[in-house]
């Protein structure tokens, strides 16, 4: 999921014969069919735009969709958008008999997508979509827009200028060429359409150079190494299994815009466990289904013999109607002691919205120190050592070199088996 950041300036930039040529050896000698291709080129185009653009905030998406390969490539993203939970709209008021494309409008038509001829476009984009994807030409482009992308490229200039925006209006997400854009050259006169978002597929073309919207993204994930080497692309990983990854640095935040809209179900009196740690326990199942990353992980709040507040994450170890358990170097217990009484803090959500959150209150008793040992020698080796170093934890060491040195001994020292947690 999370994209990484690449310096834009150690990027490649394709030309348009360069791109051709590519695609030419994609489809020939490399056997990859035309059909592949889109797919994974309109899959990233709709992984991106999810990345941004939540479907929460962004629900209504217009893909407007040209006659070639480009227009494919909408036609397919807008399937995914769809599966994704937004709700698309097409435009595609040139279409082709081909197999390939009359299957793709088939299928949007089965989703019970609708198709929108120029003619029933809505008058003001700006109250009917929040997402306006460009899909109208890619790298194929030449001389001048005819009708009737004449007019909806002149619609979009017109619409959206994301630096001088003033309330809010749809965004524009470009497939691979900002539609109308000198494929090399980019916005000659300064006058094409200005998009927030460019999705550049298998590698940026050269007029990619010339995007300053926020966010630049690569999608295509099928380059194999012959091709990167034969034309010496430098391009960004990918991160994980992600089908797209963010190029160049991300737009500066405003913290304060920066917020959830929580989509959760009612949660009635009626459906609450009678027993707290049953609840918990539901919510923790939940979190773990939802594919939440570390739910176990907590805030531990507590207050030292002088009354000061202090706060840290921990991880839950386990939780039964005898409390929650979690574990710490022993020392620090002795140093707050008022670990005797503690709030915890649990948060569950996920992308999808909130599942719940818990307050523990209570004392604090250690376990006995027989699950103690048992837990310590469950950890893995170096977890191990890392306790018994971390009994540093929280205090100020002369520098790093003297934990490295304790991590060390301890190494050689127990080399050759289990060691004491108390050692
Ligand atoms: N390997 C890859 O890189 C992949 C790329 N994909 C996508 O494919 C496009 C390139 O697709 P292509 O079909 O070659 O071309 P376009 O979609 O850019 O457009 C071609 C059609 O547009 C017409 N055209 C061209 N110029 C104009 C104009 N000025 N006015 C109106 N119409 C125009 C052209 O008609 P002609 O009669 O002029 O030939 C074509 O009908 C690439 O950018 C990616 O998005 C694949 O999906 C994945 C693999
Ligand atoms: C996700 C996460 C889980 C953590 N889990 C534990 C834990 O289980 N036990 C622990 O002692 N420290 C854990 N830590 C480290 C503590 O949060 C914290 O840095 C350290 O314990 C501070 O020591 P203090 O308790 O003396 O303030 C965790 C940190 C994070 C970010
Ligand atoms: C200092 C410290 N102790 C313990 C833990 C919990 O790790 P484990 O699951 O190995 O007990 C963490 C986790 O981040 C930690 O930072
Ligand atoms: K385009």
């Amino acid at each position: 999921m999370a994209s990484s950041l690449q310096n834009q300036g150690s990027i490649t930039y394709l030309t348009q014969r360069e791109a051709a040529e590519i695609d030419e050896i994609l489809m020939g000698p490399l056997g990859f069919s035309v059909d592949q291709l889109m797919e994974l080129a309109g899959l990233s185009v709709a992984t991106s735009m999810a990345e941004v653009y939540k479907p929460s905030e962004y629900n209504r998406v217009l893909a407007i969709c040209g006659p070639g390969n480009n227009g494919g490539d909408g036609l397919v993203a807008a399937r995914h958008l769809y599966h994704f939970g937004y709700k698309p709209f097409v435009c595609y008021p040139k279409r082709t008999s081909k197999p390939l494309y009359s299957g793709l409008v088939t299928q949007l038509e089965s989703l019970s997508i609708p198709f929108l001829s120029v003619d029933e476009l809505p008058v003001d984009w700006s109250n009917d979509f929040d997402i306006l994807v460009d899909a109208m030409f890619g790298f194929s482009f030449h001389g001048a827009p005819r009708p009737p992308f004449d007019n909806l490229i002149e619609k979009l200039v017109h619409l959206n200028n994301y630096k001088q925006r003033q309330q809010k209006s749809p965004v524009i997400v470009s497939v691979d060429i900002p539609s109308g854009w000198h494929v090399e050259e980019g916005d000659v006169n300064g006058e094409g359409i200005k998009p927030d978002m460019l999705v550049s597929l298998t590698a940026p073309k050269l007029c990619a150079k010339k995007f300053s919207g926020p966010h630049h993204f690569l999608g295509g994930r099928f380059v194999p190494p012959s091709i990167a080497e034969k034309y010496k692309l430098h391009l960004p990983p990918y991160p994980g299994t992600s089908m797209c990854v963010r190029i160049g640095k991300p737009p500066q935040i405003d913290i304060s815009a920066l917020r959830e809209n929580y989509m959760s179900p009612d949660f009635l009196e009626e459906q609450v466990e009678a027993d707290p740690i049953d609840q918990f326990r539901k919510w923790f199942d939940d979190a773990v289904a939802a594919g939440l990353k570390e739910p176990n992980a907590m805030a531990l709040s507590t207050t030292g013999k002088d009354g000061k507040p202090s706060s840290r994450m921990v991880l839950l170890k386990s939780v039964d109607k005898d409390g929650f358990v979690w574990c710490t170097p022993i020392m620090k217990v002795g140093r707050h002691a008022s670990y005797q009484k503690i709030l915890m803090h649990h948060f569950f959500s996920t992308g999808m919205g909130l599942i719940g959150r818990v307050r523990v209150e209570g004392s604090v008793q250690k376990v006995s120190d027989d699950e103690s040992e048992q837990y310590f020698h469950s950890r893995p080796r170096g977890s191990q050592i890392g306790a018994i170093v971390s009994k540093q934890q929280s205090t100020i060491v002369p520098g790093r070199h003297v934990l490295h040195q304790l991590y060390k001994e301890l190494e050689e020292k127990y080399s050759d088996g289990e060691f004491d947690s108390k050692a």
